[in-house]
């Protein structure tokens, strides 16, 4: 069946993992009969700013393998005028996928989960990186822990340059109320705002500093306080990632 050869090197398609626009992702197997996964990226239709937006995003990932275990694995890439192919490292699934699968988290996985999206985000911002747009599908398992696929710059709708650069530390608290969210869905089993169906109830909810955001008492009294501390809708009153890294939470069993 199918292969895809990368710098000379060969893989054999075992299936595909997911499919994008014009991307899709491979599990694949080399001569060695060692699992990876292969990102393909059709850049036929591609403009120029797309294209320049992957090689950024390439550009990143290679460079933060060097600074923390919890960013996907990059062995190698290939980039042509009419596709790129990048060679990482395979985990056993998305956060999205084991999270849909399982109704309630273990305590335990979930706090080694936080720790590791904490530490993966941690190091983008620490390299000036953004990625305003974390979600469970942004995480893969790999051996248990979990790992940052993508920093959200590829084909991200370019903020016109006329978009003033906020300040870099508001903008950062973003990505501290997404990973509030996905920490909200691993304890309550759903998002803050999941009951409101109707989209615009939804947004105004969101937006809205006086629609409060329901927080069932639980045992765990410091993943309460995470909690609270990262969905609150003032950005300069949230949490910052530094200080979530120094929380009890993280710290203090169980
Ligand atoms: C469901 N599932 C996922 C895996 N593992 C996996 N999925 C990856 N992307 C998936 C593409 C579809 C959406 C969810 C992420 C990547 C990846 C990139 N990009 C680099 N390594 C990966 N490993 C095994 N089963």
């Amino acid at each position: 069946n199918e292969t895809i050869t990368i710098k000379g090197k060969q893989f054999f398609i075992l299936k595909i993992i997911g499919r994008g626009g014009s991307s899709k992702v491979y599990q694949v197997l080399d001569h060695k009969k060692q699992l990876f996964a292969v990102k393909y990226v059709d850049l036929e239709e591609a403009d120029a700013q797309t294209v320049e937006s992957y090689k950024n995003e390439i550009q990143h990932l290679n460079h933060l393998q060097l600074y923390s275990d919890q960013i996907i694995k990059l062995y190698d890439y290939e980039i042509t005028n009419s596709y790129i192919y990048m060679l990482m490292e395979c985990g056993n699934l998305d956060l999205n996928t084991w999270l849909r699968n399982r109704k309630t988290v273990n305590p335990l996985d979930r706090k080694f989960y936080w720790r590791n999206m904490l530490e993966a985000v941690h190091t983008i911002h620490n390299h000036g990186i953004i990625h305003s747009d974390l979600k469970p599908a942004n995480f893969v398992i790999v051996n248990g822990s979990l790992k940052l696929i993508d920093f959200g710059i590829a084909n991200r709708l370019q903020p016109d340059v006329t978009s003033i650069m906020k300040d870099s530390q508001i903008c950062k608290k973003g990505d501290v109320w997404s990973l509030g969210c996905i920490l909200y869905c691993m304890t309550y089993g759903k998002t803050p705002f999941q009951s409101i169906t109707n989209q615009i109830a939804k947004l105004h909810a969101i937006i809205d500093t006086s629609h409060p955001i329901e927080f069932p008492d639980i045992s765990e009294k410091d993943l309460l306080d995470v909690l609270k501390s990262c969905l609150v809708r003032n950005p300069r009153e949230r949490i910052s990632l530094k200080e979530l890294l120094d929380h009890p939470y993280l710290h203090h069993s169980p």
